[in-house]
């Protein structure tokens, strides 16, 4: 291996110590702690150890946390008053509803019906216009965990080659917003895209979300080039145990890039970590209280 690795649990565990410190600030002034409402429909197990690290480590950072479990049946109207019931109380800053859904509720209507102001995924269409526009915006977690991580290897940004691989709100898009924000010349490609590989090796920056297991390989990679894997999939192993894997091909991209993160440990707890970034931003914003700038 001659990449560096990048080290996303580092980096997210030392976000999470500041956002301890400034949680503490917070309560002082505010007299009361920041507060995350989480809400979970169904059993999915994936999704349930996901919620379960995100209140933990919600606790750990000294917010408040409020769990809502519901029933997989539960109907889109019964979602929809939680949402209005989170939405009035004054102790929820941030609200966050894991997806995916079950298949009788609309998640385009329930991501509509949660408070700009407490949409601490930055998936509401109000928070991704105010991305797109230079306004400030909650930014979706993982794009902001990768572009933290990219700041932290590279420094400047600008004029820099990047190649964002996948379309999503969630990830894609969100993430071409910030890297033009930081003056990146950015390109999104997709599954569609004309000669994919040809395209990657532009890239000074690949950032991989596509999900599909190891996709991207060694000879995409220009030498030098840093690349960030949003990629967190399931694989089956010889020994008929799981794995997981990213989005890119480590080990041999590895002997390539100048830098890289691994899976697991790599932008995953960035994520986590920016979501706590989010609710105590969100938190200060709702009363009127400046953000912290390292924040
Ligand atoms: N409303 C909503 N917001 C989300 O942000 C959201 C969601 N729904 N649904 C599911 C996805 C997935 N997600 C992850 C967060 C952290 C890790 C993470 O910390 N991963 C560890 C490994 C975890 C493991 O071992 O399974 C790592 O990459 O090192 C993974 C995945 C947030 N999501
Ligand atoms: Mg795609």
């Amino acid at each position: 291996m001659t990449a560096r690795l990048i080290d996303g649990k580092a980096a997210a565990l030392s976000l999470r110590e500041q956002v301890r410190v400034a949680a503490g600030t917070f309560a002082q002034a505010a007299g009361r702690r920041p507060g995350l409402a989480t809400v979970l429909v169904g059993e999915d197990p994936a999704s349930a150890v996901y919620v379960r690290s995100k209140i933990k480590a919600t606790g750990e950072a000294g917010l408040e946390s409020f769990h809502h479990k519901l029933d997989d049946a539960t109907s889109e109207e019964d979602l929809l008053s939680l949402v209005a019931d989170l939405n009035a109380d004054e102790r929820v800053d941030g609200i966050l509803v894991q997806l995916p859904l079950p298949t009788q509720i609309d998640a385009a209507k329930v991501i509509d019906a949660i408070s700009p102001d407490k949409d601490v995924d930055g998936f509401h269409a109000l928070n991704a216009g105010r991305l797109a526009t230079g306004l400030d915006a909650l930014v979706p977690c993982t794009p902001l965990g990768c572009l933290k991580l990219l700041r932290a290897e590279l420094g400047d940004l600008s004029g820099k080659n990047a190649v964002v691989i996948g379309r999503s709100n969630i990830v894609g898009k969100p993430m071409a917003m910030l890297l033009i924000g930081e003056s990146a010349t950015v390109t999104v490609a997709h599954s569609r895209t004309a000669d994919l590989p040809g395209v990657v090796r532009q890239a000074d920056i690949v950032v991989a979300a596509v999900g599909r297991p190891e996709m991207v390989k060694a000879d995409w990679i220009k030498p030098g080039a840093t690349v960030i894997d949003v990629g967190i999939n399931r694989v089956l192993t010889d020994d008929g145990k799981g794995r997981l894997v990213g989005d890119v091909a480590f080990s041999e991209v590895s002997q390539v890039a100048g830098a890289i993160t691994p899976v697991p440990g790599g932008v995953g707890p960035m994520t986590i970590a920016c979501l706590l970034r989010n609710t105590l931003v969100a938190a200060h914003r709702r009363a009127g209280l400046t953000v912290p700038q390292e924040l």
